[in-house]
């Protein structure tokens, strides 16, 4: 049998769609329209794709865009000047400021910066915090795209051994704590963790966001597990030309598990689906509204 292919990209447009359609009636019942500002340092080419379909798709959702591009040698001075300007400004609800940042800027001073109500990558620590606290409303966009696709394919959550390999504060840790909050039994595993295949084989979710292509193998996936593969790994080709691969090697998960996400075209569309609703949700919070039901 092969697995179910999950459809990041379809989930993505979904929930784009909701998001729209519940910004139409905050401007129409509250005369509120949910602002977004990205700020790219330096011309990264990756993340100029990201940054221009964040705009993109934010204009195309009827929010309102601010587009800071800055020079790769900025200062961070400057660039906390910007934040602060940013914070202080009541048309803009969402701050996100693109990563990686420059080596000469400390991205963690930077996010601190941010107004923990404006935060919509939900890295800023009283966010994080609220997190692990199970009180957040900004929680990380390409965590809270893995939730949302595990539970299309399962339902609920509740009860499952989740295993997420990778431990980062944008993906790995926050990852965690949305799967406890969902009541799964989670573990956290890392390039040093004993027996990594071992435990990846007992998970009922397994989700890989290491940044290493196809490190997880077939034989490490539990038969009928859902597989959620967060790497994009650019791997540059003979011709020139580049193709991009995730953390597992599909080929062989696929003959496995019971549902995986491809890449591309799983997680990554949930990522920028995700800062919408985070957008939308921190727009309604500061008008005193509840949560988004979308
Ligand atoms: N401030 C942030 N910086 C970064 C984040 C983030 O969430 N906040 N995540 C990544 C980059 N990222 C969004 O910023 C992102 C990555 C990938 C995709 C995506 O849709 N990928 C496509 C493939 C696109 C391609 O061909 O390159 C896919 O997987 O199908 C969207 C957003 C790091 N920085
Ligand atoms: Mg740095």
């Amino acid at each position: 049998m092969t697995a179910q292919r999950i459809d990041g990209k379809a989930a993505a447009e979904a929930l784009i769609g909701r998001v729209t359609d519940d910004v139409a009636r905050l401007i129409r019942d509250h005369g509120v329209q949910p602002g977004l500002a990205v700020v790219l340092v330096g011309d990264d080419p990756a993340s100029t794709v990201y940054v221009r379909s964040k705009i993109k798709r934010t204009a195309a959702a009827g929010m309102r865009s601010f587009d800071h591009r800055l020079p790769g040698d900025v200062s961070e001075d400057d660039l906390l000047a910007i934040i602060a300007r940013l914070n202080a400004d009541p048309q803009v609800n969402g701050i996100l400021v693109q990563l990686p940042l420059p080596k000469h800027i400390s991205a963690d001073r930077v996010i601190n910066a941010i107004d923990p109500g404006k935060d919509v990558d939900g890295l800023h620590p009283v966010n994080a915090g609220r997190l692990s606290a199970g009180t957040a409303k900004l929680v990380p966009c390409t965590p809270r795209g893995c939730v949302i696709l595990a539970k299309g394919v399962r339902g609920t959550l509740a009860g499952l051994d989740a295993v997420v390999v990778g431990r980062s504060a944008i993906v790995g840790k926050p990852l965690a704590q949305l799967l406890l909050a969902e009541d799964a039994t989670v573990t956290i595993a890392h390039s040093k963790t004993k027996d990594l295949a071992d435990v990846c084989r007992r998970a009922d979710l397994l989700f890989a966001a290491v940044g290493r292509p196809e490190m997880v193998r077939g034989d490490w996936v539990k038969p009928g597990a859902t597989v959620v593969d967060v790497g994009i790994n650019r791997l540059a080709l003979p011709d020139g030309k580049s193709r991009l691969i995730g953390d597992v090697a599909y080929a062989e998960a696929e003959k496995v598990a019971g549902a995986i996400t491809p890449v591309p075209g799983g997680v990554g569309p949930m990522t920028i689906a995700c800062l919408l609703l985070n957008t939308l949700i921190a727009a309604r919070a500061r008008a005193g509204l509840p949560e988004p039901m979308v």
